[in-house]
C-alpha cells in the first residue's frame, strides 16, 4: 500500500515537500512561502479586506481567525484565485503566484467542493487522477487515506449520504491527495467529533513536517492554540495580529482569572473601569491583565467589589489575545 508520508507525484507543482526540512534548505523554503501583500477587496461600498498582509510559511501550520464577516473566506478565495483583489498581490516567494501553483493548492472550501452524488472512493480516485497520478497509485493512495480516516464502510456510498463530519474527512483527503505544497482549509474542524479532530490535526502536523504549508480558518481558538505554530488574526478586514502563537501569547503578559462569589460580581464595564482590560469570561469569572508586580494591586481592586473566591495567574491563551485585539480599544494598539 502506498505510504501516506513519502509520496511523490508525477505532476510538477503538486509534488510533495518544496524543501527537505532535514537538508537545512531554509532559503528554499522561504522562497516558496506564500505572501499576501497589501490586499484590498471591496464589494460595492463594503471594504471586505483593507490592506491585508500576512505570510503562510512552508512547513508550518498557520491558523486564520476572526469574527464572522472579518474577511477570512474572502482572503482564502483571493489566495486560491477565485476572487481578484482590487489592490495588492499574492506572492509565492518573491514572484506573483502562478496559475500552476494555485491549481496545485489542496483546497477545502467552507461550502465543501466535492460531487455530492458521486461515490466516495470513486471520486477521490478521479481527483487523484486529475492531479496526474497513475491509476494504480491513485487507488492505493485513496485506499490508504480511507483506512487512515476510518471511513472504509462508506467507500461505496454517495458523498451526500454521509454525515457532515464524514464528508469533511473525505474533503480533507481530497485536499491532501498527491502531496500538495500548500493546503488551505476553510473551517475544517467545524462540527467534527473529538476523534476526527485528533486524526485531522495529526495528519496536518505530518503534512507540515514534510514541508507543506498549511493554512486554515477556524472559530475554535483553543484548537488554533494547540495545533498551530503561527496565527493571523483578522478584525473587520484588517490584520490585527500575526506571528508565532507563542510570541502572540507572551506579548500581552499574564492574566489573572478572578471569580467572584454569587451576588457580589461587578458588571463587566464597572470592573473594566477600575481594572483596565478586565473582561467577563463566563458566569462570575473575569480575565484581568495582571503581571507579577501588579497582582496585589489587582486583587485589592477586585476585593473592593465583593468576595473573590478564586484568583489565579496564568499565561495568556490565544483566546485572551484574540479578545484583546478584537476589542474596540484594541484598535490603537496596532
Ligand atoms: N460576494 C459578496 N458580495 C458582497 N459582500 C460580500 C461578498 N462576499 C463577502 N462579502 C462581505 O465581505 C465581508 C467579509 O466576508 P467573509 O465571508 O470573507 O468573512 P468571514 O470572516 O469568512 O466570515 P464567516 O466567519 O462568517 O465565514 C462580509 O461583510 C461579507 O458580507
Amino acid at each position: 500500500m502506498t505510504s501516506l508520508t513519502d509520496r511523490t507525484s508525477t505532476t510538477g507543482e503538486r509534488a510533495g515537500p518544496a524543501a527537505d526540512p532535514d537538508t537545512g534548505a531554509d532559503s528554499a523554503r522561504r522562497d516558496s512561502d506564500l505572501r499576501v501583500i497589501d490586499v484590498t477587496k471591496r464589494f460595492g461600498e463594503r471594504v471586505a479586506l483593507d490592506r491585508v498582509s500576512f505570510t503562510v510559511p512552508q512547513g508550518t501550520i498557520t491558523g486564520f481567525v476572526g469574527n464572522n464577516g472579518s474577511g477570512k473566506t474572502t482572503s482564502i478565495r483571493i489566495i486560491t484565485g477565485l476572487l481578484h483583489p482590487d489592490e495588492g498581490q499574492v506572492h509565492v516567494g518573491s514572484e506573483e503566484v502562478s496559475d500552476a501553483f494555485r491549481a496545485a493548492i489542496g483546497y477545502m472550501p467552507e461550502e465543501r467542493g466535492l460531487y455530492p452524488d458521486m461515490k466516495v472512493e470513486q471520486q477521490l480516485v478521479y481527483l487523484a487522477r486529475l492531479y496526474g497520478m497513475p491509476k494504480a497509485e491513485a487507488r492505493d493512495e485513496v485506499a490508504a487515506w480511507i483506512e487512515r480516516l476510518a471511513i472504509g464502510q462508506y467507500r461505496a456510498s454517495k458523498l451526500n449520504t454521509l454525515s457532515l463530519g464524514n464528508q469533511q474527512r473525505v474533503q480533507l483527503i481530497a485536499s491532501l491527495l498527491g502531496g500538495p505544497r500548500m493546503v488551505i482549509l476553510d473551517e475544517p474542524f467545524s462540527g467534527l467529533d473529538r476523534a476526527a479532530v485528533t486524526a485531522m490535526s495529526e495528519i496536518l502536523h505530518e503534512a507540515a513536517g514534510r514541508g507543506t504549508g498549511i493554512f486554515f480558518s477556524s472559530h475554535q481558538l483553543d484548537l488554533v492554540d494547540s495545533i498551530c505554530e503561527r496565527a493571523v488574526i483578522l478584525k473587520d478586514g484588517r490584520v490585527v495580529a500575526e506571528g508565532p502563537v507563542d510570541e502572540l501569547r507572551d506579548r500581552g503578559g499574564a492574566v489573572a482569572m478572578v471569580t467572584f462569589g454569587d451576588g457580589s460580581a461587578p458588571g463587566a464595564e464597572e470592573l473594566a473601569a477600575a481594572v483596565p482590560g478586565a473582561r467577563l469570561l463566563h458566569g462570575t469569572t473575569f480575565a484581568v491583565p495582571c503581571d507579577t508586580d501588579s497582582s496585589a494591586r489587582v486583587l485589592r481592586e477586585c476585593l473592593r467589589f465583593g468576595d473573590v473566591t478564586e484568583f489565579s495567574r496564568r499565561r495568556q491563551t490565544l483566546s485572551d489575545v484574540f479578545a484583546e485585539v478584537s476589542s474596540d480599544d484594541g484598535d490603537e494598539e496596532q
